[in-house]
């Protein structure tokens, strides 16, 4: 470790009060209870929470994080016979911990996973007609919703880590909501409804499924020693690494970390740096296994952090230090953690319907955000939680996160709605009220795209919105052969124009690829400490004419290679990432249209997300005139093209614009679009 002139934590923090600790009480053995499952807190309300829910239909349940709601509730469901004529399933707001959850839970019964127990999540599903407790992210029960509104599957639908209000969640909850009551009215089997979380608003809940219960359990596993920083940090990622270090000199080596930090390129280079300062460490240190886990990272990769650290050090071991957005926020139990350190910085996004912009924007978690992180300690054995940032600090957090909804494009969401054949999209039953202006916009977007029709004040599905709400990627995606697509997330509705008009261009090849190779995971790996050897292999691929037609070229010579596993390493291309698109049916043939087609129906398509060179070197959006750059990850990002139009907007430092094409800016003055723009634009130039 360098120099390092920081007292070691226990002298930088200050504590704070620990959790309290629920001694268990003489509790009854029940069958299906294997001794660790028996020793967690919920256990001893077993009896009185399965009496209580036999006969609620709906119920809000608040325990603390790690006290077994999530890994037991279903199974004492299941085991005293409630909700057995259908599934129970169980939703989570990340595939990470739907997965990890399932596969727990089917170890705890002893049985395979995808039989009694089982998964389901975007592009995996593993899950038979056996399965009865059943795992599945929210957005895939929203998804499942679309062919069977009354979610006539399930008996029971337990909703998990409800505090995060993602725009799934909280759409998930009023169609949930009123299947029950629809199911109620036709007489059909009841639908129970659990809302669980350690950290939400239970009035606001309990309110909304009717003033229904709350139930509370009490007690904690194991203690959480919380210490604040005496001081407020002015750089967190070096509070990060010097506290990481003091840890890793101080703790045994099985004590594993979990940092929290906002996204991969921090990550990434926090990586980095930690791996090559243990490399100088003194002979007697154990050494250090540093595990990233963020959303774009593929999926076989998240699930390294569940295990336990390679022996890279044969006398002293070797730490695991996990360092991970808050993705590992809620729900997951990665093994081995007993310190836990808070940024306190999430990078979340943030929607202004007046510029029609969503960014993501580096902010200060809630204060059930950082209840959540510290839970991910102690959750095996007593654990530490290592907060950067002040108590006076901390009681400047909100309580809790803004709800997704209240923060985003709404536009695939009414979609969805619309689709569930919910007549009125405007007075939906949310939890939380989106604002009029964003509900409005997103209106606005369908009708421009020509999804919905307007009569009075009435918003209804044309046939071609029928066909776009199909898919679940974006509205413009309702086309026939790319069924096998229902298993992608929705993009921005910015897409939808383009896949629409692609055919007025012969590209819609091009199109259909690129939008899938946009909307899975990553599918190509960008390691920054191989930066150079990624840029020299990629040269081949690389077309001045943007990112876009160099992920074509890539795509292309991935199909030419068969998709060969060492043509994929050798050129760090994700092979089971690149493959999911490639099965999709996307046969893109070498030379179907000129680039220069595909640029043209992307500049149409993406008109909104035009930004264009000033004279100071800077660029401004066409749109709403915001300043933004280049991100450094783009092919053009040396060539400072006049006019461009990008995929995504990520605010850290600056607005960076990602995913680029270069463009002729006459193209945006095409018929086709619409006159305000057009007006904007001339404006702009004069
Ligand atoms: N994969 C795992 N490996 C080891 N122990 C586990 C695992 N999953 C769960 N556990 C144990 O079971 C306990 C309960 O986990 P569970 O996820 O059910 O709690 P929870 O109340 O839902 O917590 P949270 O609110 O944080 O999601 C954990 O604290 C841990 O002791």
């Amino acid at each position: 470790m360098p120099n390092d002139p920081d007292p070691p934590p226990a002298k930088r923090f200050k504590p704070g009060p620990p959790f309290p600790r629920v001694e268990p009480k003489n509790a009854m053995l029940l069958p299906g209870a294997t001794a660790s499952r028996r020793q967690l807190p919920i256990y001893q309300t077993r009896e009185a929470l399965i009496r209580h829910l036999r006969r609620l239909h709906s119920a809000v349940l608040i325990g603390e994080t790690g006290s077994g709601k999530t890994t037991q509730l279903p199974q004492y469901l299941y085991e005293d016979g409630i909700g057995r004529q259908g599934v129970i399933g169980i939703t989570q707001p990340r595939r990470v911990a739907a997965v990890s959850l399932a596969a727990r839970v089917a170890q705890e019964k002893n049985a395979q996973l995808g039989k009694l127990v089982g998964y389901t999540v975007r592009f995996d599903d593993v899950s038979s007609p056996e399965t009865k407790l059943k795992f599945l992210t929210d957005g895939m029960l929203l998804r499942e919703s679309l062919g069977d509104p009354l979610l006539l599957r399930y008996t029971v639908v337990i909703l998990d880590e409800a505090h995060e209000r993602s725009i799934h969640t909280d759409t998930l909850l009023g169609v949930v909501k009123s299947a029950q009551r629809r199911r109620t009215e036709m007489n059909k089997i009841p639908l129970k409804v659990i809302v669980m979380s350690a950290t939400m608003d239970v009035d606001l809940f309990s309110e909304y499924f009717n003033k229904c219960p709350v139930l509370y359990l009490e007690g904690r596993h194991h203690p959480i020693q919380i210490y604040n920083s005496k001081q407020p940090q002015s750089d967190y990622l070096q509070a990060a690494l010097v506290s990481i270090f003091q840890i890793h000199q101080e703790a045994p080596a099985s004590h594993a970390v979990l940092v929290f930090l906002t996204g991969q390129e921090e990550i990434e280079a926090l990586a980095r740096t930690c791996r090559d300062i243990s490399k100088h460490l003194p002979q007697n240190c154990p050494g250090m296994c540093v595990v990233p886990l963020y959303a774009a990272l593929p999926h076989t990769h998240q699930l390294r952090v569940f295990q336990p650290a390679p022996k890279v050090h044969a006398a002293f071991g070797s730490r695991k230090v996990v360092l991970s957005t808050n993705i590992a926020e809620t729900s997951i139990t990665i093994s081995g953690i007993k310190y836990v350190i808070d940024t306190g910085m999430v990078k979340a996004k943030r929607y202004n319907p007046e510029s029609g912009l969503e960014v993501l924007a580096l902010q200060r978690i809630s204060k059930a955000q950082a209840q959540q992180r510290c839970g991910r300690a102690g959750r095996e054995e007593s654990g530490f939680c290592y907060r950067l940032y002040t108590e006076d600090e901390f009681d400047g957090f909100m309580s809790m996160t803004v709800p997704e909804i209240q923060r985003c494009n709404l536009s695939s969401v009414l979609l969805q709605l619309l689709a569930l054949g919910v007549s009125d999209v405007l007075s939906f039953d949310f939890i939380s009220k989106p604002s009029p202006e964003s509900l409005r916009a997103a209106v606005d977007q369908l009708s421009v795209l020509g999804a919905v029709d307007r009569k009075d004040e009435r918003v209804m599905l044309t046939a071609l919105g029928k066909k776009m709400a199909a898919f679940p990627l974006d509205p413009a995606f309702a086309k026939q052969r790319i069924l096998k697509l229902t298993a992608l997330t929705p993009a921005p509705s910015r897409y939808s124009q383009t896949l629409l008009i692609s055919p007025g261009f012969s590209c819609s090849e091009e199109i259909l690829t690129l939008v899938s190779l946009l909307s899975v995971d990553s599918v190509l790996f960008n390691p920054p400490s191989l930066r150079d050897e990624v840029a020299t292999v990629r040269k081949k691929f690389v077309s001045s004419e943007g990112d876009h037609v160099t992920l074509l070229n890539i795509y292309r010579a991935f199909r030419k290679a068969g998709g060969n596993k060492d043509w994929c390493r050798e050129n760090f291309v994700n092979s089971r990432n690149m493959g999911l698109v490639s099965e999709m049916n996307l046969k893109l043939e070498s030379s179907l249209a000129e680039p220069v087609n595909v640029r043209r129906c992307l500049a149409q398509g993406l008109f909104t997300n035009a930004a264009e060179l000033q004279p100071d070197g800077s660029y401004l959006t066409l749109d709403s005139r915001q300043k933004v750059s280049i991100h450094p990850s783009s092919v053009l990002f040396q060539c400072k093209p006049a006019c461009v139009v990008y995929t995504s907007l990520t605010q850290t430092s600056r607005c960076f614009i990602r995913d680029l094409t270069l463009i002729d800016r006459d193209w945006l003055s095409s018929e086709a679009l619409p006159e305000s723009f057009r007006l904007r634009l001339h404006l702009s130039r004069s």
